[in-house]
């Protein structure tokens, strides 16, 4: 396993792509970057499980024209599409662990590529944890303009509970991994938080409200920041 993430973490620092899927899908040759000027604009969100990432990303997309791309979501796609990597995604998502950035960074950074021209990316469950960031920062901070990160916040019981509602037949939407997801979050995502936090680029959002509710506030951040 040693080697496989060594090779993949190579294959991306060398501008290459990796893996089956989304690792493979063809970019045409278009980079992310546009440009120096013309940088796409990166918006990040965070939250715990539940807090209603992906049902505001949706709504986001619609109405200001960013492009969703949910880790968690491309991460799926890639362990269903019989990738060689589809086992230690498996593994990483029931036990709520955070999957090497080597893989995850590919995914986004070919789904960006692969995207039409877009008002940005609105990138949903990312950066996760320290090894998220740092290969973020390696790969990708001067291939884009990172806006700010969106935290939507809501208490434990009512994103618990949310997800063992939500219904998608996902493997991670029992008890057990969800006690691992939050702990997950708790440890290592919201440290991230704090880190965008002390850059005067987080902008929080308490979503324990109807849906509807929690966009107003977001659209107006989205505004103010000229979207
Ligand atoms: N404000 C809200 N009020 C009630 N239910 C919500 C709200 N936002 C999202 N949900 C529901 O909660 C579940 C989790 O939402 P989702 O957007 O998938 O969260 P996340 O991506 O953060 O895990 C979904 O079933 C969704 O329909
Ligand atoms: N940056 C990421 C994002 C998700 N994952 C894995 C581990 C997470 O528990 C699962 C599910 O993530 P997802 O964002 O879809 O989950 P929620 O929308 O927060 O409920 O995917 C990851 O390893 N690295
Ligand atoms: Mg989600």
């Amino acid at each position: 396993m040693q080697q496989v993430m060594e090779r993949v973490r190579r294959a991306h620092e060398a501008g290459m792509t990796y893996g089956n899927a989304i690792l493979n899908r063809p970019t045409g040759g278009r980079s992310v970057a546009r440009g120096m000027s013309n940088l796409y604009k990166v918006v990040f969100v965070l939250g715990p499980p539940g807090s209603g990432k992906g049902t505001q990303c949706a709504l986001i997309q619609k109405n200001f024209g960013l492009v969703h791309l949910s880790a968690g979501d491309l991460l799926r796609e890639e362990q269903e599409s019989k990738s060689q990597y589809g086992q230690l995604i498996a593994e990483h998502i029931r036990n709520g662990t955070i999957v090497p950035v080597a893989i995850t960074c590919a995914l986004l950074e070919n789904a960006m590529k692969a995207s039409g021209d877009c008002a940005g990316f609105l990138i949903d469950g990312f950066p996760r944890n320290q090894d998220n960031l740092d290969g973020w920062q390696k790969n990708m901070a001067d291939k884009v303009d990172v806006k700010f990160t969106l935290f939507l916040s809501c208490k434990v019981d009512v994103c618990v509970s949310r997800c063992l509602n939500r219904k998608q037949g996902r493997a991670d939407d029992n008890e057990e991994s969800l006690r691992k997801r939050i702990h997950t979050y708790n440890t290592q995502t919201y440290p991230i938080i704090e880190y965008y936090e002390k850059l005067g680029l987080v902008r929080e959002v308490a979503t324990c409200r109807d849906t509807d509710e929690v966009y107003t506030d977001i659209e107006k951040i989205f505004k103010e920041a000229g979207f």
